[in-house]
């Protein structure tokens, strides 16, 4: 803003903090402009420059043409020495550490190294596979995934990405969605002090070729089926072949990664990632988290959901290292990685937090070398936050919230205003959004609601298609109008208060209608959380009853680990009495039951449509009873 604002809002330019919220609608309003400046600051190399920015030309694309004519390859921007980022073959590409060698000093790979690495990858990859190949990953989120996912892309084949934790099944759907030619994984994921099987998993999943690399040590501590191969013997593919690779440059919308939602809503979605969706993902984190060369950018994930493209693309187009812990994040293991690798931006989600505040595993370490937190996934505990920001001498905790299939966040914090924990200061860069009332008719923009999220369609890096569904009809239809172009459907809810700050109240298939108030899971579930001493976490449902009627308010909860026992009765009363106080006298609980974990997807997401099921079915046998 100090080098462009100046020129591009004129005499209302003050100063990068007053002037933000104007720069931002400029960012909106001129997204050609946003993005030929933002695209400066990231190591984006092109073979063939870009004819246009956007082109909104071809109506059938209702997100427009992003980058009409570049042609690049983003694994190898990844991988190059950058001068204006100070970035050499030198610099510290990952720091990591394997769980249980807490004690040993954090372990580096240099750019050089990576790239080294990557191009034995590739060069293995192509004695095996066609240009354009689709090629599963099914493993933590290590440096060796990390290589082979660069190395896929490098050599112009296609990422299927499968987070770790899923079911035989689940990856057999995954890799036939996809029609993954082969499967890179692992023999176990070791994981707090635990071995938990992976390749059998595989195996009973597909039967893909799998590349099976050992979770520790050099040697595979399973036998192979007939037709896979240890890594060992697939790295000796590439031996005494060329260290120049022949890099696969395309057009700035082909194909590189397959990811998939994480299905909290329905059956989860293939969504493609192209070109333009690494670039729009860097470029929020460095307008947002303020990533800069000299970070260090840890955030535990896997490459199985959409964060672990985030992070790796953040920190590589941008000169910043990768810090990657290879084992459990939950436990002290991971919190003394965070100190010895000297993590300067963390990002975390909503249950690890918990876990690091319930086991106290900070204790006595130094986090304060850290100057950006981030959280997204789910919505967070504002107490979590504030336990998690006096970690590192209250440093701002920027919240995160988006989709797959945006490749970014559509609301995010922004270093350049003040924060509020649980809440968000405003849209992204570049996005433009309205909340719709019931009807669909969009509130004003400076008036504090609620309701359903609209984006403006015009996205950098947004898919335009899906694998598995149409992509129109999943975003679009049935979407208002407004200024001239179909809205796209995001599915959230959310609110703005009065200073503008935003809350996501859940899902739109998670609302419910209270005696005709219609009324969000998440806000019922935030009060509720707090009305007894012993509740870990709650679940707000309503219930149809099976003979008709108006809809039923029942609260699941889920108690601390040790906690003495509670009487369903006597949370109900504390339930209703919080509910009538902080939110509406009107509301009625009907129903409390006392349960030992709530149903979540894979990447830890409240499952309410399975409690919902699962509640309805119970209610109904007991009514026939
Ligand atoms: N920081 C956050 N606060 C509140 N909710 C969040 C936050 N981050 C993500 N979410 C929720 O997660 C959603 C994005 O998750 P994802 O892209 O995996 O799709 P999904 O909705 O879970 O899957 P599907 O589309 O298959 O139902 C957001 O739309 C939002 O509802």
């Amino acid at each position: 803003m100090e080098a462009h604002g100046p020129r591009l809002l004129g005499s209302s330019y003050k100063d990068p903090v007053s002037s933000f919220h104007l720069f931002h609608k400029f960012s909106v309003e001129h997204q050609e402009v946003y993005w030929s400046m933002v695209l400066k600051e990231i190591s984006i190399k092109f073979q063939q420059e870009p004819k246009s920015i956007l082109d909104t030309s071809d109506k059938s694309k209702k997100g427009g043409t992003w980058l009409q004519g570049a042609v690049l390859n983003i694994a190898e921007c990844c991988l190059l020495p950058w001068p204006s980022q100070n970035r050499t073959d030198d610099s510290t590409a990952i720091v990591w550490r394997d769980e249980g060698l807490d004690n040993h000093p954090v372990n580096r790979m240099s750019l050089k190294e990576l790239r080294n690495q990557v191009i034995t990858v590739a060069t293995a990859l192509d004695t095996m596979f066609q240009k354009g190949d689709r090629i599963a990953i099914d493993m933590p989120m290590t440096c060796t995934a990390v290589i082979i996912y660069l190395a896929i892309v490098l050599g112009g084949f296609v990422v299927v990405s499968i987070a770790d934790s899923f079911a035989p099944q689940e990856i057999g759907t995954r890799m036939s969605v996809s029609k993954a030619k082969a499967i890179f994984t692992q023999d176990f994921i070791i994981r707090g002090g635990k071995k938990v099987p992976l390749y059998s998993r595989v195996v009973q999943g597909t039967s893909s070729k799998a590349v099976v690399i050992p979770a520790t040590g050099g040697f595979l501590g399973v036998s192979l089926r007939n037709g896979d191969m240890s890594w060992k013997d697939f790295l000796s593919c590439a031996a005494g072949r060329s260290s120049i690779y022949p890099t696969i440059y395309q057009s700035s919308d082909a194909l590189t990664n397959i990811l998939f939602s994480s299905g909290t809503t329905g059956e989860p979605k293939a969504i493609p990632w192209s070109q333009l969706s690494p670039i729009r993902c860097t470029c929020d984190t460095w307008a947002h988290l303020d990533i800069q060369p000299q970070d260090i950018f840890c955030w535990p994930t896997n490459l199985g959901w959409v964060m672990g493209p985030i992070l790796l693309y953040s920190c590589f187009l941008s000169g910043a290292t990768l810090a990657l812990y290879h084992g459990s994040p939950l436990g002290r293991g991971f919190c003394k990685f965070v100190q010895d690798a000297g993590v300067t931006i963390l990002g975390s989600v909503p249950s690890l937090v918990k876990s690091w505040k319930a086991g106290n595993f900070t204790e006595g370490l130094d986090w304060t070398k850290i100057r950006v937190l981030s959280t997204t996934g789910e919505a967070s505990d504002i107490d979590d936050d504030l336990w998690l920001s006096s970690r590192a001498s209250y440093k701002p905790i920027i919240e995160c919230c988006g989709g797959t299939e945006l490749a970014s966040s559509y609301i995010q914090g922004s270093l350049l205003r003040s924060q509020a924990f649980g809440a968000f200061s405003g849209a992204s860069m570049s996005t433009g959004f309205v909340i719709l009332d019931e009807q669909g008719t969009p509130y004003p923009d400076d008036v504090p609601c609620a309701g359903e999220v609209g984006l403006f369609p015009l996205y950098f890096g947004a898919t335009d298609q899906l694998l598995n569904a149409d992509n129109n009809k999943v975003y679009f239809d049935g979407m208002p109008i407004y200024n001239g172009r179909q809205l796209r459907r995001h599915g959230d809810i959310i609110q703005r208060t009065v200073g503008g700050y935003y809350i996501v109240q859940g899902r739109a298939d998670d609302t419910m209608n209270l005696g005709g108030i219609k009324t969000s899971s998440v806000e019922i579930e935030r009060i509720c959380n707090r009305a007894d001493e012993s509740l870990l976490e709650t679940a707000a449902v309503s219930i149809k009853p099976a003979g008709g009627g108006p809809e039923q308010l029942a609260i699941l909860a889920v108690l601390k680990d040790r906690s003495p026992p509670c009487d369903a009765n006597v949370l109900k009363s504390k339930f209703q009495r919080a509910i009538q106080k902080n939110l509406n006298p009107l509301f009625k609980v009907s129903y409390v039951k006392i349960v030992p974990e709530f149903p979540r997807t894979a990447s830890n997401k409240l499952l309410r449509r399975v409690l919902r099921d699962q509640l309805s079915k119970e209610l109904s046998n007991r009514s026939k009873l």
